[in-house]
């Protein structure tokens, strides 16, 4: 398989992966790493471009990774997880809490993790039945539309900073109460064919991909500092966020990622059971 373009990669679009991606740019150039390039974007126009082969490898949502398994393996070690309250996965609702469960819930058009976990808390927990719309991310248009809205990412938490008066519920804290698992939202998966056509070159990225998320965790006083710079906010809020994240994915993630995957299968959000299928290092070696 030959890509007539260099070997692509996608980056969210929000801070919550920053721990990841911040210092990828800077390991890849030590590295004398082959030239990657790049495409930034929310989490739905990633799981889009990667399941349409327009890019190659990219952190995308843990559902979309579900759906399109099959032609996808993930990158151990790598992932964007909560074990509880997440701060950047927000429901903001108008009172009371039960006239949303039959109402009209707003869903971002940027996820597709979250917007399931959602439908799964709400109708398997509390037995609701809401009517869902997928709305632009935009607190006052979803809740002029619906009673309740949910924001991921950047965009929830510049909605949590506005005057709004609505009641607001972190959906990862809503998951860790009903079931006591830890949530993951995003893994960084890279499509089979590139795997094998460019074993090399995805082992590079990955090693890539592990340093820069130990740089990510050794210097998240850095992230906080640009975050607050860029997106607004002050330090104590953004050293709190990042340290409320997960970026691994070890036995307890991935045990809370079924559970979500089981309960979405249940509802019928997922038409199969999904395995996690690793790309390994040691495949492509015996692959050179
Ligand atoms: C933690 C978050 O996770 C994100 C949520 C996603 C989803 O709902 O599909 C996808 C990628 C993650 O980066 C967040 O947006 O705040």
């Amino acid at each position: 398989m030959g890509l007539e373009r260099p070997i692509t990669i996608g980056r969210i679009d929000y801070a919550n992966v920053w721990p990841i991606y911040n210092y990828l740019n800077e390991v890849l150039a030590e590295m004398d790493a082959p030239p990657f390039t790049f495409m930034q974007a929310v989490p739905s126009a990633l799981n889009e471009a990667l399941g349409e082969g327009r890019i190659d490898a990219a952190a995308v949502s843990s559902f979309a990774y579900a759906r399109h398994s099959s032609d996808l393996l993930l990158l151990p070690g790598l992932s964007v997880s909560a074990d509880g309250p997440v701060g950047s996965i927000l429901l903001f609702y108008k009172e009371p809490f039960d006239r949303m469960l039959s109402g009209r819930i707003a869903l971002t058009t940027t996820s597709a993790t979250s917007i399931n976990l959602l439908k799964v808390i709400l109708e398997l927990r509390y037995e609701g039945k809401p009517e869902y719309l997928s709305m632009e991310p935009d607190l006052e248009a979803m809740m002029n539309a619906a009673d309740a809205a949910l924001l991921i990412g950047d965009h929830a938490i510049r909605a949590s900073w506005q005057k709004h008066g609505y009641r607001v519920l972190d959906v990862g804290e809503m998951w860790k109460q009903w079931t006591g698992y830890s949530m993951t939202y995003a893994v960084v998966a890279v499509r089979r064919s590139v795997a094998e056509a460019y074993p090399k070159e995805v082992a590079l990225l990955h090693r890539a991909l592990l340093e820069s998320k130990r740089r990510g965790i050794r210097y998240a006083g850095e992230l906080a500092r640009k975050a607050a710079a860029e997106i607004g906010g002050d330090l104590t809020y953004w050293n709190q966020y990042f340290h409320g994240l997960r970026h691994d994915f070890g036995t307890a993630e991935q045990t809370g990622l079924m559970h979500y995957f089981g309960f979405a299968k249940q509802l019928g959000l997922l038409s199969q059971d999904v395995g996690i299928r690793y790309w390994s290092e040691s495949v492509a070696q015996v692959n050179e």
